[in-house]
């Protein structure tokens, strides 16, 4: 019977996965919300109606009208079918179209019509960086850290997957309605709200991101903690290659872009419900624990004070995982937000595609982060598998800006190795924080990593946004934009890679001074 009441249920096998896969799933719907308008960019910064036809090529409704009126005037056309102005599925149109140098009589049916919104580059770079902006600006990601410390995760995790839910409704209820022309700060009024609504959602992401990872080294230290985090990073990609391939579907199935948004924020009220679950589980498991302290005759745990924060702020070997963090992440979730755009105009793929090449690289993850996990946990390696993610970062992002091979099939190998990258360092990095820092002090200290790390999703996005309108942006005689180089956004995305090298290198060094042992495997041998 006492035997019965010491046994924690993070030791059954059983219990611990699936607390695993209760949590990973509310931060899988989290992720599908935050990637969920990527593919959309084209769609937000289009004027008015854009039509997609049956041969999955889209076209502004301004340009196909002026078209078909063009085609119908020249040929004096009196069909209906065929010049009426009904934009709808089945409707046929007719007009001339210039392929290779020739003029050629082109017939297309509609397949699906949605709504653009009309944003600049630098309103969708300003919206994509919102996620960040309140982790950032009013530190609330490094108060969600001591929150977290302090109350424990169950209070921690309902609130800020309750905030996750909010902030989708508010995005959702920004894009779906019409603001007019309103402005505000120079921006539209519908941008603003959106990011309202992004930045609480990115609050309640991230604080939940910090407690998933305190919930895991919870039931997982000196057991399978690295597979355990692999396999929540594999779940949450899942909900970023959903949102990435599945988006636009949905959005022109129903018509406006606040339809995937809606989607996204229905999976997040279900992912709230299952933390609830999680925290029945919790409960018990605390109590396990306490009842083996009293029975050992063990005081309960310290609680954390403020001054630990000093012993994570003065750790050499913190602050490197935490810059490494900084500059992978900088240059891939960002550019994950621009890469749609990238493969329609420099990979010249039909838009309805286009979200599916970034979206092989989740895809790709979802099977790799694991292994690699695994990997790490049985033979360790930690730091040399994050130099070795960071050297594929960066010749990933130097191939995007190099202006050869703009095939699609070039962007799709490309991918790939941008995915074993993706892998490969998020699966060593993240078990290796509890390798520097003790568990009493890990919810502040993944907080911190995290609170630096949004520093640049907020503001990396909102740079290139600015970028692309600048530099990138190509303009015929009239003022129309023809396209897009991408050589300038790619090349600042190479130098974050960069610095990941220089700085895992550093870390590996520092590891071998201090012995961290992110060398070591992870799994204790009993
Ligand atoms: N145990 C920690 C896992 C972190 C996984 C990591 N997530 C983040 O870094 C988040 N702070 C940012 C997520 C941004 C958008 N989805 C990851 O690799 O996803």
């Amino acid at each position: 019977m006492k035997e019965q009441i010491q046994k924690r249920l993070s030791d059954s096998k059983a219990a611990r996965w699936t607390a695993l896969i209760i949590v990973s799933f509310t931060m899988m719907c989290g992720y599908f919300l935050t990637d969920v308008m990527a593919p959309l960019e084209n769609l937000l910064t289009t004027k008015g109606k854009v039509v997609y036809f049956t041969d999955n090529t889209s076209m502004p409704a301004d340009t196909l009208v002026a078209k078909v009126a063009l085609f119908a005037e020249s040929n004096a056309l009196s069909s209906p079918d065929l010049t009426v102005q009904k934009l709808e599925e089945g409707a046929r149109y007719q007009y001339i179209e210039t392929v290779e140098g020739k003029q050629e009589t082109v017939e297309k049916t509609i397949s699906t019509v949605s709504s653009g919104k009309g944003w600049s580059s630098t309103e969708y770079g300003f919206f994509s960086g919102a996620y960040g902006y309140i982790n950032v600006f009013l530190l609330m990601l490094f108060f969600g850290g001591i929150i977290l410390d302090k109350m424990g995760v169950r209070f921690t995790g309902v609130m800020s997957s309750g905030l996750m839910f909010a902030g989708a409704l508010i995005k959702w209820y920004a894009l779906q309605a019409d603001f007019g022309d309103a402005m505000l700060w120079g921006m539209n009024l519908q941008v603003i709200i959106a990011a309202l609504g992004f930045s609480i959602f990115g609050m309640g992401a991230e604080i939940t991101g910090i407690t998933v990872s305190k919930v895991i080294v919870k039931w997982f230290a000196g057991k399978e903690l690295a597979l355990a985090m692999g396999l929540q990073v594999a779940m949450a990609r899942i909900g970023t290659a959903l949102a990435l391939a599945v988006s636009l579907p949905v959005a022109r199935m129903m018509g406006d872009v606040s339809g995937s948004v809606l989607v996204g924020a229905i999976a997040l009220c279900v992912g709230f419900i299952s933390y609830l679950v999680y925290c029945v589980m919790d409960r018990k498991e605390d109590a396990a624990i306490s009842a083996a302290r009293a029975e050992a005759g063990e005081a309960p745990e310290e609680g954390f004070k403020l001054s630990d924060l000093k012993l994570i702020l003065c750790n050499k070997g913190f602050w490197l995982i935490t810059l490494l963090c900084l500059m992978f992440y900088a240059g891939v979730f960002p550019f994950l937000k621009f890469a749609t755009k990238l493969m329609i105009y420099k990979y010249e793929v039909p838009e309805s595609f286009a979200g599916l090449i970034p979206a092989l690289l989740p895809f790709g993850t979802i099977l790799l982060t694991p292994v690699f996990g695994t990997l790490y946990d049985r033979i360790g390696r930690g730091a040399t598998l994050m130099i070795i993610g960071s050297v594929m970062l960066t010749t990933v992002h130097v191939l995007f800006a190099l202006p050869i091979m703009n095939y699609w099939w070039f962007a799709v190998i490309v991918m790939i190795v941008l995915g074993i990258a993706f892998s490969l360092v998020p699966s060593a990095l993240w078990p290796s924080v509890p390798k520097i820092i003790p568990m009493k002090q890990l919810g502040s200290a993944y907080a911190i990593v995290f609170y630096i790390q949004n520093i640049g999703l907020a503001m990396v996005p909102t740079l290139i946004g600015f970028v692309i309108d600048r530099f990138s942006t190509q303009y015929n005689a009239a003022g129309a934009i023809t396209g897009y180089d991408y050589t300038a956004p790619m090349v600042i995305f190479a130098i974050f890679g960069l610095c990941a090298i220089v700085i895992a290198g550093i870390l590996k060094q520092e590891d071998r001074r201090k012995h961290y042992g992110l060398e070591e495997s992870n799994i204790k041998k009993k």
